[in-house]
């Protein structure tokens, strides 16, 4: 990996002289590619079968290629991450995270030292595979990281919100998430780091919450003033401003809130959700104003909680404005192990039957959580996860027929941060036998969340600096489309644009990343055929 300027944080400010742009670790050697100092171009066939019915109800598959160009911005710039819900377990610890890489820190245990790293990510600590060795046909893996040229976490400027007061190493000192030698070696820093005061509408979180609220803007439904405020916070605050940042991504890691209802004439279109916003609606949550400002200022807003914050009007206003929006709620554990797990067993032939999925938790999180409005937005993120690979499967089930599934959570404040998980997994298998799985998962919830929320803002930014076209005569550059599907890896209930289909199942939403990002630099996606070891 490009080696890495440090530098230093206080109240977000990233100090130190401009970046050289790391060189590349690799270049594509076709004439499908062309390089500049400040972009790359590629051209890209587009493989793909398209399957019909014949008369006499066939399946036919007939191969398909269409032609697309693709150009990435080379110069990544300054780019800020700001946090709602920063002084919580996951704000904080994300934060110390990367002040402690930043410096190279190291800290003793009681297991012994222990080195910064980025573990957890998939974009700092994954490799994929490049090609083969010309001479060797070994594989070459690349880190993912140097895939196209993204934003080092270590250089992100860091800031945000919280409706407590407490600067970042109190909020570090509450969450209870890390080792004191490393929390010391960071504190000075992140004393400094105070949430901006944000707005708080009690009925969307738990009331349990309410002790928290020391650090809250007038208001306790939404206002136009809010969204004003929000923008001015992104736009103006010395955050931006002392920081000379070219982009900021927003993240909402604040508490779950309740599900806001779909209202026609409320919050069913960009306009009416304006005008809601602008009435003052009651139904409009304090994460859908911050999505609404963030989508003002262009700055790519995502929801790494499980409530239904894109709500269609913010969705359409996202849309019209080509501004980039993606959610919902972080996949760390539980649930990522749930996703790649049942992907195995259906492929594999095994019909689950039931999934029974507990766990309990001590943390703030888990108190919110313990409020039932709270629980069911975390319910539904949890239980939606295995349809699409359900439903690929027409051997195993039956239309709309899908295995049992629950979900519960209870809050125990001892184990705090710790989550304990426990899963069983019960299949049908060959000639009336079952298998049953039982998997005991400790969880330590925000040192697995945090690498996600730094591999959602890298690769909101990087997709920023991604556009296509057809290859077409006169066609026009354009990004991606405003929902970040491509996301879908680091979260449990994966937005899509409208229309199109949800995917679980890891090793998809893994494998769709890495090829988009192979196609633009020209690369044809990795089949894992290896003909060249077996036509031998
Ligand atoms: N493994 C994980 O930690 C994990 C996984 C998936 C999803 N999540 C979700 O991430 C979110 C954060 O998790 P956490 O463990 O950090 O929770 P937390 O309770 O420790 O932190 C949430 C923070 O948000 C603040 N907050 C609440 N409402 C706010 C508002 N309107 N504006 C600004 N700040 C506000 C709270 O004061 C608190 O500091 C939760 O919604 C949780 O469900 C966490
Ligand atoms: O990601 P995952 O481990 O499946 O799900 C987790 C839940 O099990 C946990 O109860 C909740 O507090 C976390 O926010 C997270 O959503």
């Amino acid at each position: 990996m490009a080696p890495h300027a440090s530098s230093d944080v206080a109240n977000g400010a990233v100090n130190g002289s401009a970046r050289q742009e790391p060189s590349p670790l690799f270049t594509v050697n076709s004439p499908n590619v062309v390089y500049t100092p400040d972009e790359i171009k590629s051209h890209y066939a587009y493989h793909t079968t398209e399957v019909t019915r014949s008369a006499d109800n066939q399946l036919v598959a007939t191969p398909k290629s269409s032609n697309y160009n693709f150009k990435v911005d080379r110069k990544v710039g300054k780019v800020g991450m700001m946090l709602v819900g920063w002084g919580g377990n996951n704000g904080s610890t994300v934060t110390a995270g990367i002040l402690a890489n930043r410096r190279g820190l190291s800290w003793e245990t009681r297991e012994g030292k222990q080195a910064a790293n980025y573990y957890g990510s998939v974009v700092m600590s994954s490799t994929v595979k490049l090609g083969t060795d010309a001479k060797t046909s070994e594989e070459i893996n690349i880190p993912f990281h140097d895939m196209l040229p993204m934003v080092h976490p270590n250089d992100l400027a860091i800031g945000g919100w919280d409706i407590s007061s407490l600067n970042l190493a109190e909020s570090m000192d509450r969450a209870q998430v890390l080792e004191p030698t490393l929390k010391n070696l960071v504190r000075k820093e992140m004393v400094e780091m105070k949430p901006l005061p944000s707005i708080y509408y009690p009925d969307f979180i738990a009331s349990n919450q309410e002790d928290r609220a020391d650090n809250v803007v007038e208001g306790t439904k939404a206002s136009w003033a809010h969204v004003e405020k929000v923008q001015k916070d992104i736009r103006h605050s010395e955050f931006k401003a002392q920081n000379g940042l070219d982009k900021v991504v927003v993240m909402w890691t604040a508490n779950t809130e309740r599900y806001a209802d779909i209202i026609p004439g409320v919050n069913d279109t960009a306009d009416n959700l304006i005008n809601s916003i602008k009435t003052g609606h009651e139904e409009v949550a304090p994460s859908t104003v911050f999505a609404i400002a963030s989508i003002l200022e262009n700055a790519p807003f995502i929801n790494g909680s499980p409530q239904n914050t894109l709500v269609p009007g913010a969705r359409e206003f996202a849309e019209q404005r080509k501004a980039f929006i993606g959610g919902d709620d972080f996949k760390s554990g539980q649930t990522k192990m749930k996703s790649a797990l049942v992907d195995f067993l259906i492929n594999a032939g095994i019909k689950l039957t039931s999934i029974a999925s507990y766990n309990h938790l001590g943390n703030n999180d888990g108190k919110n959580l313990s409020s039932q409005k709270q629980f069911r937005s975390k319910e539904i993120s949890k239980s939606n996860v295995v349809d699409d690979m359900v439903a690929a499967n027409s051997i195993l089930y039956e239309k709309d027929e899908h295995p049992d599934h629950t979900v519960v959570i209870k809050y125990m404040p001892a184990v705090g941060d710790n989550k304990r998980a426990l899963d069983e997994y019960y299949a049908e298998i060959f000639m009336g036998g079952h298998q049953t799985i039982s998997l005991f998962n400790i969880c330590e919830d925000s040192l697995l969340a945090s690498p996600l929320i730094i591999d959602l803002v890298v690769l909101a930014e990087m997709m920023t600096r991604v556009s296509w076209k057809e290859d077409a005569e006169g066609a026009e550059y354009k990004g991606f489309h405003s929902v970040l599907s491509v996301l879908s890896y680091m979260l449990k209930a994966p937005m899509t644009p409208p229309g199109t289909p949800v995917v679980n199942a890891l090793g998809k939403q893994r494998s769709a990343l890495i090829n988009i990002f192979r196609a633009c630099v020209g690369l044809q996606p990795e089949s894992d055929m290896t003909l060249e070891h077996k036509l031998l």
